[in-house]
């Protein structure tokens, strides 16, 4: 049923054209056997905000995106996207791997993401996306041609394809190297400006968080420990002092004041190791 937030979501930068759907968390709990992973834990994220997830490993971040698709359901508690229970139609996911079919030709690729349109305004769907994520003339090619972060922007288009009113984006960007990963950033960033749909990433990057969101939560002991809004202009400049201050604040939460010098990417297991 429909509700209202837990509390009025505070005043956001919001991407344009309204599409976005709210998602919203109150006392949502999942545990796996005897092993409670998010306890009690309240989020409202309003219609178009680009929310950041981040947090040491394991600490439930894919837990949280698989419970607002509705992949899973939660032990305790409630999860609404739109004020609805999530459902697969309205959202869409992306991973760290771009999961193509090696079979399918690029476009085919693209229009195994679209929903209910005949075959015509379905291919130009799937074409539209690959032009919008700069692909317009790699759709009759095979997957294996395509570098990574090609092969990324098809998932992006397969994701976008269906103008989902959510976005949910696991690590995506995670194995592309530097510089490819700050291309399909400012994509992202722009592509979500111009469409509108809420966006949840999670990544162990904290820069790439404060380059992309409104606001980055941090996930802790199985709830939020941080929730820092992110107020500034669009595009970001790395390395501005905007963006360090608030890289300091949360890896002070992350790792204690002490361990300022803390590498910003969280991934696996050299951090937790040294910040442990
Ligand atoms: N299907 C499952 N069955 C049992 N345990 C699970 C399952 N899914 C997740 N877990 C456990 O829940 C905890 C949180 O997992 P989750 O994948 O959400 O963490 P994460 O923060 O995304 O981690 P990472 O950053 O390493 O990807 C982990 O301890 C994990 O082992």
């Amino acid at each position: 049923a429909a509700f209202a937030p837990a509390s009025a979501p505070k005043p956001q930068l919001r991407a344009a054209g309204g599409r976005g759907a709210s998602v919203t968390l109150r006392g949502f709990s999942k545990s796996f056997g005897p092993k409670q992973v998010l306890k009690k834990l309240d989020l409202h994220a309003p219609a178009g905000q680009f929310i950041a997830i981040v947090g040491k490993s394991g600490c439930g971040k894919s837990t949280l995106l698989r419970a607002i698709l509705g992949l899973d359901q939660p032990t305790d508690g409630v999860v609404t996207v739109a004020d609805q229970p999530p459902t697969s139609d309205s959202a869409r996911i992306m991973f760290q791997e771009p999961r193509l079919l090696p079979w399918a030709r690029v476009l085919d690729n693209v229009l195994v993401g679209v929903r209910g349109l005949g075959k015509i305004e379905a291919r130009e769907a799937a074409l539209d996306a690959l032009r919008k994520v700069g692909l317009g003339d790699r759709a009759g090619e095979w997957p294996s041609v395509l570098s990574g972060g090609q092969k990324q922007r098809v998932a992006l288009a397969r994701a976008l394809v269906s103008r989902p009113r959510l976005l949910a984006l696991d690590e995506p960007l995670g194995a592309l190297d530097a510089l490819t990963r700050i291309e399909m950033q400012n994509l992202l960033e722009r592509i979500w400006q111009k469409q509108g749909f809420t966006a949840v990433l999670v990544t162990h990057d904290v820069s790439e968080a404060l380059a992309l969101a409104d606001r980055v939560i941090v996930l802790e002991d199985g709830g939020v420990s941080l929730d820092l809004t992110v107020d500034l202009p669009r595009p970001r400049r790395r390395g501005s002092p905007g963006i360090a201050r608030l890289e300091g604040q949360i890896l002070d939460r992350l790792f204690g004041a002490a361990d300022r010098d803390a590498p910003t990417d969280l991934h696996g297991d050299l951090a937790q190791e040294l910040y442990a």
